[in-house]
């Protein structure tokens, strides 16, 4: 290709596409697809039955997961024409960090049970890709190892509220001091959805002590598992010990929304003013009540569709929750392909978090199989925007999508 055509440009994730095209003419392409449907049945070959079942278990019978894919459907995009995008811009800037694309790793729980490595994987692809990096309360690596592989990427930390309020301003800090410095607090969770095959296969990992690695590189929770007479060195403890960690972290007994304004005001405080999101929105109402209270923005999530059976698709969601102009509005569940991050943004999304996808990724390979799923991704994005006449992300709006 001669150079000419496509100024040189930073990050230029369609060079991805060449990549695989040669791999695969060399026959060396890696054991995995850019298919996302494809990436799926990897995964379940590859994983372990436990770590596969957890991954794709839905609320119910699935159908708020159906639903998440079907909202991508109704809409179509308009691709435009004599549009100069030889030289695309995907970068976007959110909450003051300047980013390479508007994707984000959203935050999933005991990324062990999908590799020995588990949320490291996929901390490190982020830090190259120079996208920001989720980390769950959930996570299975602690919150200052998962900073130290994540370079100097934004990086923000998912909260599941706890009820022991030490271990809370604890666990804010320690995200604080290792450069987390964006709070998105789940609402949708307060407990796990009645989920048929983890309850089946009694498939929940925390129960045998895994998932509990931020709690046990806690100093409050330490001192609580000391207090209960439980030994972290002691296996057989184990089980006990993930049982009062998930017990400290969700099945709160402290009031819970009303202290909703008061964290934010914490989280400020603590952060010298930095962004404070609520994730799980699917309403208007609850959307404004998020700006009443001081949040910086939403995430229009409704968990994969893991938590209500029988809910709206977030994508119908996404247009109906008009706060746009009052705080950032990021956009998850549901996204598979370059369109469908086309198709959030053109909706209001500033941004999508992905969260199987990556998942599944890790589960066929790792760190590299992280990688090579975000790229194709990212590409598949930036090659869409050349395709539909887009040149850099703010021109992406509802004009570009028909119903
Ligand atoms: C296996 C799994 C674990 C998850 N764990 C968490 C979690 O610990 N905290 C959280 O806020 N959301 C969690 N989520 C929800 C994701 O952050 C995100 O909302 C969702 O995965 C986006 O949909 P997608 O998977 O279709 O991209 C989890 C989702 C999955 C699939
Ligand atoms: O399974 C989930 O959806 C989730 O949010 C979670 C909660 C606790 C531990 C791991 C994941």
């Amino acid at each position: 290709m001669d150079p000419s055509i496509q100024p040189p440009r930073e990050p230029n994730f369609a060079l991805y596409q060449k990549e695989c095209f040669l791999l695969s003419q060399r026959g060396s392409h890696p054991d995995f697809s850019t298919r996302p449907d494809k990436l799926e049945e990897l995964a379940k070959e590859k994983l372990s039955q436990g770590g596969w079942l957890y991954a794709s278990c839905n609320a119910g019978i699935g159908w708020t997961d159906r639903a998440n894919r079907e909202a991508f459907y109704k809409y179509r995009i308009v691709p435009r024409m004599a549009v100069d995008t030889a030289a695309r811009d995907t970068t976007i800037e959110l909450f003051g960090h300047k980013i390479n694309a508007p994707v984000l790793f959203a935050p999933i729980g005991i990324n062990k049970i999908y590799h020995p490595q588990g949320e490291l994987n996929a901390a490190k692809v982020a830090g190259e890709l120079k996208i920001p990096y989720c980390l769950s309360t959930a996570g299975s690596q602690p919150i200052e190892d998962v900073a130290k592989v994540n370079g100097d990427a934004p990086r923000f930390f998912q909260l599941y509220c706890p009820h022991d309020e030490e271990l809370e301003d604890s666990l804010l800090q320690r995200a604080w001091n290792s450069g987390f410095d964006v709070c998105i607090m789940t609402l949708d969770t307060w407990q796990l959805a009645w989920r048929h095959e983890d309850i089946s296969q009694s498939n929940y990992a925390f129960y045998r002590g895994i998932g509990a690695e931020i709690g046990l590189t806690d100093p409050v929770f330490k001192k609580r598992i000391q207090e209960a007479g439980l030994d972290p060195n002691n296996s057989e403890d184990m089980p006990k010990i993930g049982e009062k960690w998930i017990d400290n972290v969700w099945h709160g007994r402290r009031s819970r929304n009303n202290r909703l304004a008061a964290l934010v005001k914490k989280w400020k405080k603590l952060s010298n003013g930095r962004p404070f999101l609520v994730k799980g929105i699917q309403h208007v109402d609850d959307a404004r009540k998020a700006v009443e209270i001081g949040c910086d923005g939403i995430v229009v999530s409704n968990h994969a569709g893991r938590q209500v059976d029988g809910a709206i698709g977030s994508l119908e969601a996404l247009p109906e929750v008009t706060v746009g102009d009052k705080c950032t509005i990021l956009f998850d569940s549901g996204i598979r392909t370059g369109a469908d991050v086309f198709k959030a943004l053109a909706l209001g999304a500033k941004a999508v978090l992905v969260g199987r996808l990556y998942v599944y990724g890790m589960g066929i390979a790792g760190e590299a199989g992280v990688r090579h799923v975000m790229k194709s991704l990212l590409a598949e994005f930036d090659i869409l925007m050349n395709c539909a006449g887009v040149k850099k992300i703010d021109d992406i709006n509802k004009s570009h999508l028909r119903k």
